[in-house]
């Protein structure tokens, strides 16, 4: 087994507060085929109360796993071997998401935790407009929401993610990548959860939309306070938006650091091959979407034509 390099307790996050919102403890995920794959193996992090945590490692080595895993959205042949994953409710309680029954995790879903899946531009529905699709999502998990508040509520979320509220009656086709993704990422936010996690939520949109974007994930965290889990396999972009990284070598978290740190003092050979093999990294950290957070303070106002 490999060492696992572990800054993770008393490793501040943002603004140096480690009040924990998950902790994931030895979690292990094998999928049972023929010769069975051990995708995730005794993984453990805390995620901290509105932090990004970065989760980095090349194609397969089980980050996809672990995030489904800890949404309890894997399926079969997939299964938790071992392991413990808690969330820690902002009103104090501890929820013990392995053992949530199907209508309590169905809740917990969207509404503490919500997932923003890889390719989720194209998870809208064709036939039904933005407008339905978030109003189902809301009634769905709070059914005595006016009509009047449903409004409200999609128009406000539609906003905060920089799309113009008059595209509600649009269909997925009418709108372009960069919005629907957009449209994705407000689905999530719809129910205020504690935790987003996303997966490779920008991979398929062009650079600048990718960038206008992860702007504003980081700039509606600092807003709205939830914790993300950013998963992509494009570190010189998490060395950016993640106040922690952890870094995954086929399924074993090796290395778990502040981004900071692990960019200035790779601990893990595994982690300072992962950086070297980007050779554009240099100069400092975060330069690029960091300084345009402030920029991007009002994106009603910026055109929609030039948001994508
Ligand atoms: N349904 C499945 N059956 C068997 N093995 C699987 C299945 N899905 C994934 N795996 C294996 O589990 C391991 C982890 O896969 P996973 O998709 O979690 O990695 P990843 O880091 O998210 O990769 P990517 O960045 O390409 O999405 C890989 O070895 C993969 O081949």
């Amino acid at each position: 087994m490999t060492t696992t390099l572990l800054q993770d307790e008393g490793t501040t996050a943002r603004g140096g507060r480690t009040e924990p919102v998950l902790t994931v403890s030895d979690l292990t995920v094998v999928y049972e085929v023929e010769r069975p794959v051990t995708a995730v193996k005794d993984a453990s992090l805390t995620l901290h109360r509105g932090e990004i945590l970065g989760l980095a490692g090349e194609s397969g080595c089980g980050k996809t796993t672990l995030a489904y895993a800890v949404n309890r959205l894997h399926r079969p042949p997939a299964r938790i071997a071992s392991g413990s994953i808690t969330f820690h409710d902002r009103d104090g309680s501890d929820v013990d998401v392995l053992a949530l029954e199907d209508s309590a995790l169905r809740a917990f879903r969207w509404d503490k935790l919500s997932m923003v899946f890889q390719g989720a531009m194209n998870a809208l529905n064709p036939v039904t407009t933005v407008k339905a699709q978030l109003r189902d999502t809301l009634l769905a998990h709070r059914p005595r929401t006016s009509r009047a508040e449903v409004r409200r509520r999609s128009e406000e979320v539609l906003t905060r993610v920089g799309v113009d509220p008059r595209r509600l009656g649009s269909y997925a086709h009418e709108l372009s990548g960069g919005m629907r993704q957009r449209v994705m990422i407000a689905m999530a936010m719809l129910l205020e959860p504690q935790i987003m996690i996303m997966d490779e939520p920008t991979t398929a949109l062009d650079v600048v939309v990718q960038r206008d974007i992860l702007r504003e994930i980081v700039r509606l965290r600092d807003e709205l306070d939830f914790a993300v889990v950013f998963i992509t396999h494009d570190l010189p972009l998490l060395l950016e938006i993640s106040d922690r990284i952890a870094v995954m070598l086929e399924g074993e978290i090796v290395e778990l650091d502040t981004a900071q740190r692990l960019y200035r003092d790779a601990r893990h050979p595994y982690t300072r091959k992962l950086l070297g093999s980007f050779p554009s990294l240099s100069g400092e950290r975060g330069g690029f979407i960091r300084s345009g957070v402030d920029d991007f303070a009002e994106p009603a106002g910026v055109p929609e034509e030039d948001r994508a």
